[in-house]
């Protein structure tokens, strides 16, 4: 059963074969049924015989007292299939019922702790995780021409160890941060703190990925309303998600050579973006596993003895093919934690070779530039939910602003009015306004 609709976690090791469509695996006879659920038993009496309808195979689970087996026995002898030796697509879960997550009351877990359920649908992806996903996002030779200007990027990116969200993660792959001018490049250098240090190399975003922001954009927002109409508890944005377009000002290009290169489980930063954030996910070169697992909620009892919080359940992997936009929609870093996981085989991209880039476009509100928020006892500006010994709450209001965010939205409308430098030749390039 593990290995048919999710299997244990397990170690990596070279020389194993790739991963295999789930419903292409078939039932080994000594594995414990038990606990599974009956979307599961169904799930996996379905692929056994997948010509009969659900409830043929309903009633042959009863007659069999919930026994997988006993009922695969009963009905006509299954279909022998052999598992393929690459990476396969799998059907739509949906033909199978199993009820989705996050919408509606509390459900049984679709996977349990220490299994893997892999999804490749984006119906399928939609319903069980935080996240949708887009395939073939741009036009094919648009998305080739910003995978080969990442490439010519990526040998001079840096390896450096990750602080993300409440922990260090020493990821073993290369990244950069870009922002869209020149001038937003300076203004991270200078005024920016990540993880108590300003970071050196910004850089502009290359042409093909400023194409390819207003795509995103559009993109984005439509998945925004379209998770909110179907996905949300009374069609209402989740509290404290602006209702604000989102924009993307930011993005964090990350190179993966090679399968081993990989990003261990984190939630981003959310000190500039703010709770509830959104990130728009674009994926090029080889396809690789985006790995998701839902934490348990901040006033759940369940904490480690370490103070972090306990997965609430085991983890989901979403398959990323070259050309696919992913969405993280507004619960993922405050409820789950995601990671890029060593592959143990890949398929060679004909032009990326064993390389994946992907970008992580971000939006960074300006109520939320480090000369706006609060600092702590050295004089550091704060993170939002990590900092030194000083503390204090955040305060946002439903749509996630701070309380000073009026008077940033005030400034901000100042400066549009006032003429330009190159309009105002008193004016001097570093006035404070
Ligand atoms: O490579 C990916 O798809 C995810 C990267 C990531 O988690 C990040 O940039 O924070
Ligand atoms: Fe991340």
């Amino acid at each position: 059963m593990d290995a048919f609709v999710s299997r244990k976690r397990r170690r990596v090791e070279e020389g194993q074969k790739p991963t295999v469509a789930p419903a292409l695996v078939p039932l080994p006879n000594n594995t414990p049924q038990e606990e599974e659920p009956t979307d599961f038993k169904l799930a996996l009496l379905a692929s056994l015989h997948p010509s009969l309808d659900e409830t043929t195979l309903l009633e042959a689970l009863l007659a069999s007292e919930g026994s997988v087996e006993q009922a695969a026995k009963c009905l006509t002898s299954p279909r022998k299939r052999r598992a393929p030796s690459t990476i396969g697509y799998q059907s739509s879960l949906s033909v199978y019922r199993i009820a989705p997550q996050g919408s509606g009351p509390a459900r049984k877990s679709l996977v349990r702790k220490g299994q893997t359920l892999y999804l490749y649908s984006p119906q399928d992806i939609e319903a069980h995780t935080p996240c949708s996903i887009i395939h073939n996002f741009l036009p094919p030779q648009q998305a080739d021409a910003l995978l080969l200007q990442l490439m010519e990027e990526a040998p001079t990116y840096q390896s450096l160890e990750f602080k993300l969200f409440d922990k260090v993660v020493w990821s073993p792959h290369t990244f950069c941060f870009y922002v869209n001018s020149l001038v937003e490049a300076e203004e991270q250098k200078t005024e920016y703190i990540y993880d108590g240090r300003q970071v050196e190399d910004v850089r502009q975003s290359t042409p093909e990925m400023l194409k390819a922001c207003p795509q995103v954009e559009d993109a984005v927002n439509r998945e925004i309303q379209r998770r909110i109409r179907d996905f949300y508890p009374g069609r209402k944005k989740l509290k404290y998600q602006s209702p604000q377009p989102w924009k993307a000002n930011t993005a964090f290009v990350n190179c993966y050579d090679g399968p081993k290169e990989n990003v261990g489980f984190h939630a981003d930063q959310l000190t500039y973006l703010g709770p509830r954030a959104v990130i728009g996910s674009l994926s090029l070169g080889v396809a690789r596993e985006f790995r998701v697992r839902r934490i348990l909620a901040e006033d759940d009892t369940h904490r480690k003895i370490d103070g972090s919080l306990a997965d609430a359940q085991g983890q989901i992997s979403i398959h990323l093919p070259h050309n696919s936009l992913l969405v993280m929609h507004a619960e993922m870093q405050e409820e789950w934690k995601h990671s890029i996981a060593p592959a143990q085989a890949i398929d060679p991209h004909p032009l990326a070779k064993n390389k994946r880039l992907n970008i992580t476009y971000r939006f960074y509100k300006d109520s939320l530039h480090p000369k706006s928020t609060p600092k702590c006892n050295c004089g550091v500006p704060t993170v939002l939910r990590y900092g030194c010994g000083f503390f204090q709450w955040a305060e946002f209001d439903e749509d996630g602003e701070p309380p000073w965010a009026s008077k940033v939205t005030a400034n901000i409308e100042q400066i549009s009015k006032e003429p330009s430098p190159a309009e105002s030749p008193t004016t001097q390039p570093n006035d404070e306004t």
